[in-house]
């Protein structure tokens, strides 16, 4: 092993409390809401189908044109209970909101920056309404924070002189100051969600991150970091120089998902972000650029996530006037339909330990230790197949929600088909299984 004075906090996965919540909760909702939500990827007359949030790139548009939008910023429709009450119905059991994205305008009256809320036509202190209103609704609230900032003089991408050094210092000491502030306006706040450490700036600056860290959780007992905030003594970020996590769960997976049968991923807490289209997390005017994922799609997702130990958060993007797109609160209603019936096997879910096999996902309840089989592809034999260790077999099989019991067949020393009645399976379904020791 290589010697860190920069590297993971701890080891293995963490068993408080404020961890084991986040665990449980297993999905949530991701909103990427800031001034590119005003302009929605179209620009002068142009649409962009690069991700909206990065349209200040992708349009050329000059930083003062850009920061002028916070003249424009009046969510006058923003209505944080009306947000609370859609998550809740979606399922959602956690939230993280982009207090700052990387073009550096802060959603909360900051005493930092002039860069704010507060010096918009809207004033008021969105990021309080939004946190009452989740954590009110029984919704844990996380927050992102960029620390790529576009706007601020200090941010620097490289150190490459000592005025860049010196000015990165007074950039972190910015950076503290404003993540300290989060956490003493908004104490309900359950987490922080970093992003935009990729540059050598940050890389060139683990020990800074690893007192951060240690700080923030002073400050906060119980807090949740993400991955992306930490590098270590040598500029390796989520992973240190010997592979271990730093952080308190592995944030790597954006817009994608990991192999389903790589069983490593269980070894820590892990979560992927995902967007509804392939590639806009901000609000973007048109979704018809690109494929948009269907409910399936994104239940699917979630099944995997959980089946494998991780969170799946899904993103929204609302409008500059604080509206959610039709596609998305459809898709949010869609999704809450099916966990109604089916959230057992997903809330409290982890790794059951079982092989994975074509027709879907197993998942069991921590708690209960219940096994869960969640299905989505129905063979044309009607036989969902399922190997066990030699000393257990099924005792019972049901299906979630109506009930009913299936025949079960058992073949082999250790495999065992459960049989589904041959008929069309229009949705994914979950069936429940009673587990016993082999006599
Ligand atoms: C969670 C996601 N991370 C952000 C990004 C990015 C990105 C995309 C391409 C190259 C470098 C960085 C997206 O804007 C969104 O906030």
């Amino acid at each position: 092993k290589i010697k860190l004075d920069y590297g993971p906090l701890y080891h293995g996965k963490r068993q408080d409390p404020a961890m084991k919540k986040w665990r449980e909760n297993r999905f949530g909702q991701f909103i990427h809401w800031g001034l590119y939500s005003i302009p929605g990827g179209v620009w002068e007359g142009k649409t962009y189908g690069y991700a909206a949030e990065f349209l200040k790139a992708s349009a050329g548009i000059s930083t003062e044109r850009w920061n002028g939008l916070k003249d424009e910023f009046n969510p006058t429709e923003f209505n944080g209970k009306e947000w609370a009450s859609m998550a809740k119905a979606m399922g959602a059991k956690y939230v993280c909101l982009t207090t700052k994205h990387h073009e550096g305008f802060c959603l909360w009256p900051s005493k930092y920056t002039e860069f704010d809320i507060e010096n918009t036509p809207y004033q008021k202190d969105l990021m309080k309404e939004f946190v009452d209103a989740y954590s009110e609704a029984g919704i844990d609230v996380y927050l992102y924070y960029s620390v790529l900032d576009w706007y601020h003089p200090d941010w620097r991408t490289k150190l490459k002189t000592m005025d860049d050094v010196e000015a990165f210092e007074r950039f972190k000491t910015f950076t503290q100051n404003q993540l300290v502030e989060l956490l003493e306006r908004y104490p309900q706040v359950k987490g922080l969600w970093f992003d935009g450490t990729w540059d050598q700036c940050w890389k060139d600056n683990g020990k800074f991150s690893y007192e951060l860290e240690v700080l923030l959780k002073e400050k906060r007992p119980g807090l949740i970091v993400n991955s992306r905030l930490r590098a270590d003594d040598f500029g390796k970020r989520h992973r240190d120089s010997n592979g271990d996590l730093m952080g308190d769960f592995e944030s790597g997976y954006e817009r994608r998902l990991p192999d389903p049968r790589d069983t490593s991923v269980t070894k820590n807490d892990w979560e992927c972000c995902m967007t509804i289209p392939e590639n806009q997390w901000g609000y973007h005017k048109d979704w018809t650029l690109t494929h948009q994922k269907n409910t399936n799609e994104l239940l699917e997702m979630l099944a995997q996530c959980s089946s494998q130990g991780g969170n799946f958060l899904l993103n929204f993007g609302p409008n500059g006037k604080g509206v959610f797109r039709a596609e998305e609160k459809r898709i949010a209603r869609e999704i809450g339909e099916w966990m109604k019936t089916n959230s057992a096997a997903i809330y409290g879910s982890d790794y059951a330990g079982l092989k994975k096999q074509d027709w879907g996902y197993f998942t069991k309840n921590t708690k209960s230790g219940e096994v869960y089989m969640i299905v989505f592809n129905v063979p044309i034999s009607y036989q969902l197949r399922v190997e066990l260790p030699k000393h257990q077999t099924i005792s019972k099989a049901n299906m979630v929600g109506i009930g009913q019991e299936l025949q079960l067949e058992k073949f082999d020393s250790n495999e065992t088909f459960v049989l589904l009645p041959p008929k069309s399976y229009t949705s994914p379904f979950v069936i429940r299984l009673e587990l016993k020791a082999n006599k």
